[in-house]
């Protein structure tokens, strides 16, 4: 499994009736294609999250700033995207590319957007996208009963394309992200389809598990409820699909590459990806600093870079008076993240008084688990001025925490990469996280070889525990009192390169390693 396969026509397998004999390609527009552009290698994105136009985490920052990024290597991505509410009024103003007649049962449109700096195609099936709540959820936090069917279609849609179904265009390669497209290789790989496949996990905790019986009603063929493609303890997951069928996995720092393949971080997936480590490859993800720039970002009061980093506390008080606070003599810690055990935000309820005993304080932006959120909640009622908790999605007022707070507080158990804290390096906000993930190799602590190197960008704890959030916090106030000190550290951090420029070299090389691979096999 994963390896290229190589098939000079599309095999006629029941599958493939399913979508390709009920939905003729209807062509009515074309992709512009110059001469310019057929020498650039032509990437087909498939993602359920674009930044700025979806996003309820860092999956939608990654998908929405490496197609720019990876622009200035020659590589071309258009990005597959749901029809969510967001984008069908402008997707709509465009005429069809193309129409799918039965996707699983479903009729879809294909239609091309550009916005923003990207390229998209919006796969208009206002039954399957078109709802209130979030991507994946109601109005009420429940998650769509029929995500099983909405990922589905879109990953075989995504399949469908890079078989060639768009006249006109056809991707040289296919990058998937997440379980939500990962089964776009196990549907390429059930079609004969030989464009390779890089699949990209941002967090392997979320793994599109199903019941069994929906493999049917997602028109695979029984033999794909095996061990060595889709089966996964009784049920079946998306997840483990794509890592069986792709050709290449990345996980988005290479700590976290390592981290998985233990029964700690594996998540009951550490066998697969063992048995796939040479095809596991961890490239850590950069920040859009054009979004991300405290030079120019229009929710500071006050921009500022690292020559002007005085002008940084100018912003505080904006921040203060936006959560009714008071000012302390100690930091201002922030936390902007996702409320849920994952990222250790109930640790931070536990230990927040730490803050407190040096007039600090404390401002929390975040959604998620409902206890948690009390349990800050009860926090905050403890330390009236001090501590602020908003609950809800708000992205000007991340900006404005980044630009105003000193000290972002980021006690994940597991991370994956972690953009927050790259966004506070730029910030110029000390970032203080735990050891782990892409945590661990995106801050340096500062511990006396890194103060005498004058590398030190921040603090990290280890053991992840409160008692070990803690003592990070102690250290961070006890440096703050130090303005030499902290200055530098702000310093340093806002000189740390995280900017995309690496990874997007790191990934235009493996897509032109895949691509030329397939290349001499046809
Ligand atoms: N309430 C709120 N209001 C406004 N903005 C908010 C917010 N809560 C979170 N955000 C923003 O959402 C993003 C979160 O990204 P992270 O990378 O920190 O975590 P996430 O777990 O979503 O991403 C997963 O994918 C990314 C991308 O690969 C990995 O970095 C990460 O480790 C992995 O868990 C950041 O841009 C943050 O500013």
């Amino acid at each position: 499994m994963g390896t290229v396969h190589i098939a000079p026509s599309l095999p006629d397998s029941p599958f493939l009736r399913i979508s390709r004999e009920a939905s003729p390609p209807a062509q009515t527009s074309r992709i512009p294609s110059s001469a310019a552009t057929r020498k650039r290698l032509k990437v087909l994105a498939v993602t359920s999250e674009i930044y700025p136009l979806v996003k309820t985490g860092g999956l939608a920052d990654v998908t929405g700033a490496l197609p720019k990024a990876l622009s200035a290597f020659r590589i071309d991505t258009h990005s597959l995207v749901p029809g969510y509410p967001a984008l069908l009024e402008q997707a709509r103003r465009h005429p069809p590319l193309m129409e799918f007649d039965n996707l699983l049962g479903e009729r879809a449109t294909l239609r091309h957007l550009e916005i923003d700096g990207l390229c998209l195609f919006v796969l208009d099936a206002p039954q399957l996208y078109d709802r209130d709540g979030g991507p994946y959820v109601d109005r009420h936090g429940n998650d769509h009963p029929d995500n099983w069917k909405r990922f589905a279609v879109l990953s075989l849609a995504a399949a469908e394309i890079a078989a060639g179904a768009l006249p006109g265009w056809q991707p040289d390669l296919v990058h998937s992200h997440d379980w939500q497209t990962a089964l776009t290789s196990v549907y390429m790989r059930s079609m004969g389809c030989a464009v390779p496949v890089v699949l990209t996990i941002h967090n392997l905790a979320f793994q599109g598990q199903f019941p069994a019986h929906v493999l049917s009603a997602i028109g695979l063929p029984p033999h794909a409820y095996s061990l060595d493609c889709m089966e996964y303890f009784g049920d079946i997951s998306y997840l483990k699909g794509g890592l069986m069928t792709a050709d290449h996995i990345t996980v988005v720092s290479p700590t976290y590459a390592r981290e998985i393949l233990m029964p700690t971080f594996g998540m009951g997936l550490q066998g697969v990806l063992r048995q796939r480590m040479d095809r596991l490859q961890g490239i850590v993800n950069g920040i859009d600093q054009e979004i991300w720039d405290p030079a120019n970002d229009p929710h500071l009061p006050v921009g500022y870079d690292a020559r002007s980093i005085r002008n940084k506390r100018r912003n505080k008080p904006a921040l203060l008076e936006r959560f009714a606070m008071q000012p302390g003599k100690g930091p201002l810690f922030s936390a902007v993240s996702r409320i849920t055990w994952q990222k250790g935000m109930d640790m931070l309820a536990e230990v927040a008084d730490e803050i407190f005993q040096v007039d600090g304080r404390l401002i929390v932006l975040g959604q998620g688990d409902r206890d948690i959120e009390a349990a800050l909640h009860r926090t905050a009622e403890r330390y009236p001025g001090r501590m602020a908790v908003s609950i809800g999605y708000d992205e000007p007022t991340a900006h404005l925490i980044h630009g105003g707070s000193d000290a972002i507080i980021q006690p994940s158990r597991f991370e994956p990469c972690g953009l927050t804290q790259l966004y506070a390096l730029r910030y110029g906000c000390v970032p203080v996280v735990s050891r782990t993930g892409g945590l661990s190799e995106t801050i340096i602590d500062a511990n006396d070889a890194a103060l005498s190197a004058r590398v030190a960008t921040g603090f990290q704890f280890h053991p992840v525990t409160a008692d070990g959030l803690r003592h990070a916090i102690r250290r961070a106030c006890a440096a703050y009192r130090h303005p030499t000190h902290w200055s530098r550290l702000q310093m340093r951090a806002m000189q740390a390169d995280y900017s995309w420029d690496r990874s997007a070299a790191a990934y235009a090389s493996l897509y032109e390693r895949l691509a030329s691979t397939r290349s001499l096999m046809t």
